[in-house]
């Protein structure tokens, strides 16, 4: 960390993220695995089994980018892996008619150890019928490109905080990606994160996506982000022929969307892969703790430190560490105000389209 302005530190994000990953690794052994991680230890059963990345599901059936042959599989899943979900980012082994040809139908028959989880509570509105549920949007991730345009729509502070929380959950890096760069400049959302050292870079239609691309270059990133800020606009320059339905802003949240599942792409010249999630309308972080809420505001989190035993940081005590940080002005009262709405909103129905 290095000091900034008016005597406030900035956060290195990526180091902060490198920290909790080495804690992790330490931890690992008297912690149990968590459920959504399957358990790979066995040897495969299938020596003639290849390899596949999911690019996509639909409906139980999977389609599958074989590593070797480049073809493209579709499979189903077999018996044996019993109540594990494929997601899409997923590494599985795959048996029977792996040719690719028309009408074939392949069996998944492993899924391996997961690398990076990124999950998001959903609620029964989206089809379930037990409640809210944790869904796992996207499997074995490394980046999360938040994209938000700079204006129409204005950026929502609150869907990036939020974005980040997952992303420091699920140990994948954020890279903001601010769009629209041709209508409106980036410095007020920027000053707003000024004290984290967060990884942005800015998109217009009249420049290349150079920057963007080198961010991307040889990773797996998954683009999230509320309708309208362009990011199929985005799909559609990096992976030519993809064809990913542009709409207009007025058409925002009136459900318009014709795919609703996740889907990976590969960047011409095999420069890495990027999975759009364009079906996301809601990404409810019920399941993490206030805690991890509390280090996805990596500015505020040492301040943690000076709160009473068991604060639950909403202030409402009146002797929250966080306050007194933000009172010596070694904060940005508006991260704590948007940390303290994520944590009263944490329980509730959370729209990406209504999220601030
Ligand atoms: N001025 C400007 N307009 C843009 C830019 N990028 C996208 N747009 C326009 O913004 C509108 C929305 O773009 P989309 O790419 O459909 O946005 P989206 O994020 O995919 O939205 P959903 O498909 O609803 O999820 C379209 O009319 C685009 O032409 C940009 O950089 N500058
Ligand atoms: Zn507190």
């Amino acid at each position: 960390m290095v000091d900034h302005g008016a005597g406030r530190q900035r956060w290195h994000w990526r180091d902060r993220l490198r920290r909790k990953r080495e804690y992790d690794e330490d931890d690992v052994r008297i912690r149990p695995g968590r459920s959504s991680r399957p358990r790979t230890r066995q040897r495969p059963k299938h020596s003639d089994a290849v390899e596949g990345l999911v690019v996509a599901v639909d409906r139980g059936r999977y389609t599958c980018h074989t590593a070797g042959a480049g073809t493209t599989v579709t499979a189903m899943r077999a018996r044996e892996l019993g109540r594990h979900g494929v997601v899409v980012g997923d590494h599985v082994q795959i048996v029977g008619d792996v040719s690719g040809r028309p009408d074939t139908l392949a069996r998944i028959v492993r899924i391996d150890e997961r690398k990076s989880v990124l999950m998001r509570t959903a609620d029964d509105e989206e089809g379930g019928t037990e409640g809210r549920f944790e869904r796992v949007v996207v499997a074995n991730a490394e980046q999360l490109v938040i994209v938000s345009s700079l204006q129409d729509p204005l950026p929502r502070t609150g869907f990036i905080d939020r974005c980040l929380v997952a992303a420091y959950d699920a140990e994948i890096d954020p890279l903001l990606c601010l769009t629209k760069g041709d209508l409106a400049g980036p410095e007020e959302t920027l000053d707003y994160y000024a004290e984290l050292d967060l990884p942005y870079v800015l998109t217009r239609p009249d420049r290349p996506l150079d920057e963007l691309v080198a961010e991307l270059s040889g990773r797996v990133s998954v683009m999230i982000g509320h309708s309208g800020v362009g990011k199929s606009t985005l799909v559609n320059r990096l992976v030519p022929g993809t064809d990913r339905a542009v709409g207009t802003v007025s058409a925002v949240g009136k459900g318009r969307h014709t795919s609703t599942s996740a889907l990976a792409l590969q960047l011409p010249g095999d420069l890495g892969w990027i999975i759009d999630t364009p079906g996301i309308r809601s990404f409810g972080l019920a399941h993490v703790s206030a805690d991890s809420l509390l280090h996805g505001f990596p500015d505020l989190v040492e301040a943690s430190t000076r709160c009473p035993p068991n604060c639950d940081h909403t202030g409402a005590g009146g002797d929250c560490g966080l306050d007194k940080l933000v009172a010596e002005g070694g904060a940005d009262p508006r991260r704590l105000e948007s940390f303290r709405r994520l944590l009263a909103s944490k329980e509730g129905t959370l729209d990406v389209d209504s999220a601030s």
